[in-house]
């Protein structure tokens, strides 16, 4: 299991694909781990590009140190991350809490980005409350308490009936998110707010989002989509929150279609 130093504590990441293949760094999501990114890695790979990605900061197997962690420090990590890897720029795409610490890095380490994709993510994410009440769900009853109520966010009805294994594979990520992590890192959300500084992106940048996703909907991700001049917008049909692994071929069809355009 590779492990990187970087911004203090130890990263869990892997790599795929062709050594001089164009670097792009991918970013999970919060309750996930860099598994969730399974579904695009063979056909990002015979399109020649090095995947990187990486177990962020209070998740898989990289620490999770007491929290609360900052969109900042996340951001922190990845560029530390590339650092370490000795990679002075990176396509990146990230998901979610991905996202966000996309459009962190686009607005404070614009060099580091190559093309942006921001996926199923928003910019701010209301309520303070909300995030309050699954933190304390959380440390009552640790991740059983939140994972059913969160595959509900993450696949439409049709995928929780239809796709038991890839449903059940999700669902063990979730309850292997330690709980300190998934509190950091909710920390970090509930304390966002970049709608006041993506504007300043230049990257190129697309933002994806699935039609169904209740958890940041198409008007999360047409506010980012309105407030960062140029970027590309597309919606996934038939996809809830986790949209590249409910629709694979439509997500990594989309990601290619921009990165390579
Ligand atoms: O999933 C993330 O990275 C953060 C946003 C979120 O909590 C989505 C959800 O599970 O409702």
């Amino acid at each position: 299991m590779p492990l990187i130093d970087a911004n203090g504590i130890k990263l869990h990441y892997r790599i795929d694909g062709p050594e001089r293949g164009r670097q792009l760094l991918l970013s999970n999501s919060l309750a996930s781990n860099l598994e969730m990114w399974d579904p695009q890695i063979g056909d990002l790979t015979s399109a020649g590009y090095r995947v990187i990605r990486y177990d962020s900061r209070g998740h898989g197997g990289s620490d999770a140190p007491e929290g609360p962690y900052s969109i900042e420090m996340l951001a922190e990590d990845a560029v530390a991350l590339l650092d370490g890897l000795g990679l002075a720029k990176a396509d990146f795409c990230g998901l979610s809490k991905g996202g966000m610490v996309g459009q962190m890095l686009g607005v404070r380490h614009a060099d580091r980005v190559g093309k942006l994709i921001l996926a199923d993510t928003g910019a701010y994410m209301p309520t303070k409350e909300m995030w309050d009440g699954r933190i304390k769900t959380v440390e009552k009853g640790g991740m059983e308490a939140v994972a059913d109520a969160t595959i509900e966010r993450w696949f439409t009805p049709a995928s929780r009936l239809n796709r038991p294994g890839d449903i059940e594979k999700i669902h063990a990520m979730i309850l292997g998110t330690p709980p300190q992590g998934f509190i950091g890192c909710s920390r970090a959300i509930q304390a966002m707010d970049q709608r006041g500084t993506i504007g300043g992106i230049t990257a190129p940048t697309l933002v994806i989002v699935g039609a169904e996703d209740p958890a940041t909907t198409p008007d999360h991700a047409k506010e980012i989509h309105g407030l960062i001049g140029g970027s590309q917008y597309l919606e996934i049909p038939e996809a809830a929150h986790f949209a590249n692994f409910e629709q694979p071929q439509l997500f990594t069809k989309a990601m290619l279609g921009f990165l390579n355009g």
